[in-house]
């Protein structure tokens, strides 16, 4: 059995100065673009956590240089792509869904597997897009083999992308070396996560590529290089919120240092969202300062643009004085774990009300209780325990280590988060 975590509850307001490390989705883009480009890139400031260091792992497995810099950032000198290679996803979606296309690119059998939830997690569509695209696959989940012919003829391909927008992402970003570059129509139910495709798109555009998003559900990418670029990482903003959460819950005032002012990360959602539920929320050359309303109210909102943040501001909705409800989140059924029946669960287990419905949640404040919250190998349903935590005396999260899937030092961070002398915000 996995050792318990016992939550710190706070002492007081938490009144705190906590740096991120870098953003997950912006560090795996752009290993994958840096890993394509015609000649070597650096990171600044790489997120160096389980799922990137996966990322890293994958693309050296299939030729990639990566070298660590002197500052902790990342050196990628490209080749092209060959097998025979093996890749663990883990449990990152981004590596599940981004390495794929990269992996049709090369030549030799490249094989994947991962972590037994991610065997679960949908894949389908990718594998179906590269087979129409023109890659030889075996398999229709993980695991599943790529048989390369070191080129892709690519062209235009219809999914379904309302379970990730991942799907759309990964096809994207290898897009421009296919023979013929890639049209991704979508059919379907609304796509989740379109920040996450935007940030794709842009992320592109940087590197030179040309991308024509300007229709909805198309998005077309023409077939040449991709430029190499130095890449200054941005904290990650949704690995923020459980930080900035401890403010709002306890009336407390905390600070991320380096929140950009303009970003493409889904995560700067969490600003509204505070800001709905009562807090303040202040963006400056200090950073983005938080600070927690003496009564925090419930929340009415739509996340189907970053569910991401949905474990977050479920433990804050479990902490509000009114009824939440969480809505537009169907696909995190998908995720880490089913996020939905995982909040519920564990919600209900603490003494919390949770009605679960077809896209969502609606959480009714109760006086809760301690007790053990499992963490079903989610970095975000951890942290969302530690949440509960400040206020909920006797909350032990277990294996409080898959924190680690994004970031490095989450207990750490927390009790120096706890003990930091307050801040004249
Ligand atoms: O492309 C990305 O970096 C991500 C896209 C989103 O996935 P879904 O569209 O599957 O929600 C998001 O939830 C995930 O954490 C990261
Ligand atoms: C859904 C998430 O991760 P992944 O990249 O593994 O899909 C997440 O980090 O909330």
């Amino acid at each position: 059995m996995t050792q318990l975590w016992t939550a710190p509850t706070a002492p007081g307001p938490v009144q705190a100065v906590v740096t991120v490390p870098g953003s997950k989705s912006i560090t795996n883009r752009a290993l994958v673009l840096t890993a394509l480009a015609t000649a070597p890139s650096t990171l600044r400031a790489p997120l160096r956590s389980r799922d990137t260091e996966l990322m890293a792992s994958a693309l050296r497995a299939l030729g990639t240089r990566i070298d660590d810099t002197d500052d902790g950032g990342w050196h990628v000198t490209p080749a092209e792509p060959h097998g025979p290679a093996i890749v663990d996803t883990g449990l990152a979606g981004t590596v599940m869904r981004f390495v794929p296309p990269v992996a049709a690119l090369a030549t030799g059998n490249v094989e994947f597997d991962g972590d037994p939830r991610a065997r679960e997690r949908p894949m389908d569509t990718v594998l179906d897009a590269l087979r129409t695209l023109g890659a030889e696959v075996a398999g229709s989940n993980l695991p599943f083999t790529l048989h390369g012919t070191g080129h892709v003829p690519g062209g235009t391909v219809t999914i379904d992308a309302s379970a990730s927008s991942q799907f759309v992402s990964g096809l994207l970003l290898s897009g421009a070396r296919f023979d013929r570059g890639v049209t991704v129509l979508h059919d379907g139910e609304p796509v989740p996560s379109l920040p996450h495709i935007e940030m794709t798109v842009a992320m592109l555009r940087d590197a030179g590529v040309v991308v024509d998003d300007s229709e909805p559900n198309r998005w077309q990418v023409a077939p040449g290089p991709i430029s190499p670029r130095d890449v200054d990482v941005e904290p990650d903003l949704s690995n923020a919120t459980p930080f900035l959460a401890a403010a709002a819950a306890t009336g407390g005032s905390v600070t991320v240092p380096g929140w950009p002012r303009h970003t493409d990360q889904a995560g700067d959602r969490i600003r509204d969202i505070l800001v709905t539920m009562g807090a303040e929320v202040r963006l400056d050359d200090t950073g983005l300062t938080v600070h927690g309303p003496a009564e925090l109210g419930g929340i009415d909102i739509d996340l189907h643009d970053v569910g991401e943040l949905a474990p977050t501001v479920a433990a804050l909705a479990a902490l509000a004085t009114t009824p939440s409800h969480l809505h537009g989140i169907g696909h995190l059924r998908g995720h880490e774990t089913d996020r939905l029946a995982a909040l519920d669960a564990e919600l209900s287990a603490l003494g919390g009300q949770v009605r679960r419905t077809d896209d969502g949640l609606r959480i009714t404040p109760r006086p809760l209780h301690g007790g053990t919250w499992h963490s079903y190998a989610d970095h975000r349903m951890a942290t969302a325990g530690a949440i509960l935590g400040l206020r909920v005396p006797g909350v032990e999260v277990d294996d409080i280590a898959t924190t680690a899937k994004t970031l490095p030092d989450f207990p750490g961070q927390w009790s120096t988060m706890l003990l930091s002398p307050a801040v004249g915000a």
